[in-house]
């Protein structure tokens, strides 16, 4: 099912928009070095085929987050757009088009650099052509610019900014741009394919949501057995465990509905995720999604993707040893004192710290649903009941246990007995690449360079609520879950064909892995700290 004209309209907030022109127009045709100084004059254009779609107006309204358009700006974006939109919306797309450009056949469309990857936003005062800068990252810090100003990433700096053509050109890259053009080619020919396959249909409730319904049911319903029926302290902690295997279990459905993965209608997805991860998990699915679809279109940049930035905790690279800025939280990484001493032991205190990851989602949640980002309207408000009702029916819960003992343990034992979604979260990206390659890179070769896949067999894939198969989740995220598994042996072959590398390894072999890059990075860690001392007692003797 797909959404209505109207609600896609409203949802961006675009009607009446002047932006919004008929198709049959005739439109200009203006070269890159157009866009480029369109570009620098505040426009926020892409490419679409050989469209250039316009974003200025209505980028805060886009259901897919504001982020997601600033990062592909002067970017062809087409296979991004292909990936995380229904029919409907693909057909509204080219009303945004206000001029055409020539792509070369060869090589496809040579990207400009976004502003947001040089640190640069559009600025408040609203006029055209002025920016400001919101961060300094290294791609920035790297080049002359003339503007360059020496201000702390920490503060908002309000110095208004003006900026250049030439600065949006993307330094020079190491890939071949005609092979990538080749690859998002061939991505699309795939695309086709499996919706040739019905692979993008819903399955019937026997191969897809019929067992897991029942599997959240059974566990909720034990939950509940155990907490009403007994008193002593095995009772309330079985509660407890299936309690915690059940919102683990339901954090895999949330993440379809963020995905539109499950009846494919933005709201009705919505409406599902906010009974699901607001109401009955506690967590705001408006975050997660506004979190995760910018993980999915930037995986592992460092100082874009959310779901790698883990100060003071983790540091999956030694770049974080350099205060990174976090385009994402609009801060600092900071490496501070905490940092140094908890990455250095990163790798002892992995798992430990996932178990408890869940109080880290309520933290991002409520900061999300409070702060500034979404706007006060009916879904906000949804949430925000949503939320209310599981504080509401977990803390009634907690209350009436007869001890504080039996309540922190209760609390432990079902918030652990989530965890391990995190681990499988974690699991696809942190051991793969996390190298910056710039613009030239194209959709297809960036998912596929920084996720893997954990091989499983078929009878315990609900464990991991189709996580495991992440590469071809990466690939078409709104690809239902039940279908993953076989769509990915048709993205084999898509890779053995495009001679790329499609990662995949088991459960443990991955782990370890994970494991190999903690300790590496927090042995260059320590490292860098003997470095450091040495220096001192030099100079001290
Ligand atoms: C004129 C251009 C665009 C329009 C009209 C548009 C419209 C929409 C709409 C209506 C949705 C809700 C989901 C749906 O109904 O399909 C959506 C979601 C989304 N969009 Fe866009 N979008 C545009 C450009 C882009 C671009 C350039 C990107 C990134 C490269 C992007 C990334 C996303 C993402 C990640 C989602 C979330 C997907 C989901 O919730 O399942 N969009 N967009």
């Amino acid at each position: 099912m797909t959404d209505s004209p109207e609600l896609v309209e409203s949802a961006l907030g675009l009607q009446g928009s002047p932006t919004r022109k008929p198709r049959s127009r005739q439109l200009a045709v203006i070269d890159r070095d157009e866009v480029a100084k369109r570009i620098c004059q505040g426009a926020l254009l892409f490419i679409y085929n050989d469209l250039v779609i316009n974003a200025s107006s209505w980028t805060r309204s886009h259901p897919g987050g504001e982020l997601a358009i600033l990062h592909f700006v002067g970017r062809d974006a087409t296979n991004e757009v292909l990936a995380y939109h229904s029919s409907e919306a693909l057909r509204r797309v080219e009303r945004y088009a206000i001029a055409r450009v020539v792509v070369d056949p060869q090589r496809g469309w040579t990207p400009l650099t976004p502003p947001i990857a040089l640190g640069l936003v559009r600025h408040e005062d609203g006029q055209r052509g002025h920016w400001r800068r919101e961060g300094r990252l290294r791609l920035a810090a790297a080049e002359s610019s003339q503007n360059s100003d020496s201000s702390s990433n920490g503060r908002k700096d309000l110095a208004v900014l003006s900026l250049q053509p030439e600065q949006l050109e993307p330094s020079d890259s190491s890939l071949d741009q005609q092979k990538q053009h080749l690859y998002a080619l061939a991505y699309r020919d795939l695309k086709s394919k499996l919706e040739a396959a019905g692979l993008f249909d819903k399955p019937g409730p026997l191969y897809g949501y019929g067992s897991d319904i029942i599997r959240y049911a059974a566990l909720g319903a034990l939950a509940i057995f155990f907490y009403l029926k007994t008193t002593g302290w095995s009772g309330q902690m079985a509660s407890a465990l299936f309690l915690g295997l059940m919102w683990h279990q339901l954090t895999f459905l949330a993440h379809d509905a963020g995905h539109t993965g499950i009846t494919g209608n933005w709201t009705k997805d919505r409406a599902i995720g906010i009974a699901v991860a607001n109401c009955i998990g506690g967590l705001s699915i408006g975050w997660w999604c506004d979190n995760h679809n910018i993980h999915h279109l930037v995986p592992n940049e460092l100082e874009h993707d959310p779901d790698i930035q883990h100060i003071p905790f983790f540091a999956i690279s030694k770049q974080f040893f350099g205060d990174l800025w976090s385009s994402y939280y609009k801060r600092i990484m900071a490496f501070d004192a905490a940092s140094k001493t908890l990455i250095s032991i990163q790798h002892r205190l992995y798992y430990i710290v996932l178990s408890l990851a869940r109080v880290n989602l309520y933290v991002l949640s409520y900061s999300y649903l409070l702060g500034p980002k979404p706007r006060r309207n009916l879904m906000w408000a949804t949430e925000m009941m949503g939320v209310a009702m599981f504080w509401t029916y977990f803390g009634s819960m907690i209350r009436h246990l007869p001890s504080w003992q039996m309540r922190l343990a209760y609390i432990l034992v079902s918030h652990v007995a989530a965890s391990p979604v995190h681990v499988q979260i974690v699991l696809s990206h942190f051991a793969c690449s996390t190298e910056a390659l710039g613009p030239v890179e194209s959709f297809p070769a960036r998912q596929l360079r920084t996720t893997m896949d954990v091989v499983c067999s078929p009878n315990i894939e609900f464990i991991h609520g189709g996580l495991h198969l992440q590469v071809t989740h990466h690939l078409f995220p709104r690809m239902p879950r039940h279908n993953l598994r076989q769509a990915s042996s048709m993205v084999k072959e898509y890779c053995k064909d495009q001679e790329l590398v499609y990662q995949e390894h088991g459960w443990i072999d991955g782990n370890k892995k994970v494991l190999n890059v903690l300790e590496d990075v927090a042995n260059q860690l320590q490292f860098l700290k003997e470095v450091a001392d040495n220096e001192i007692e030099e100079k001290l003797r």
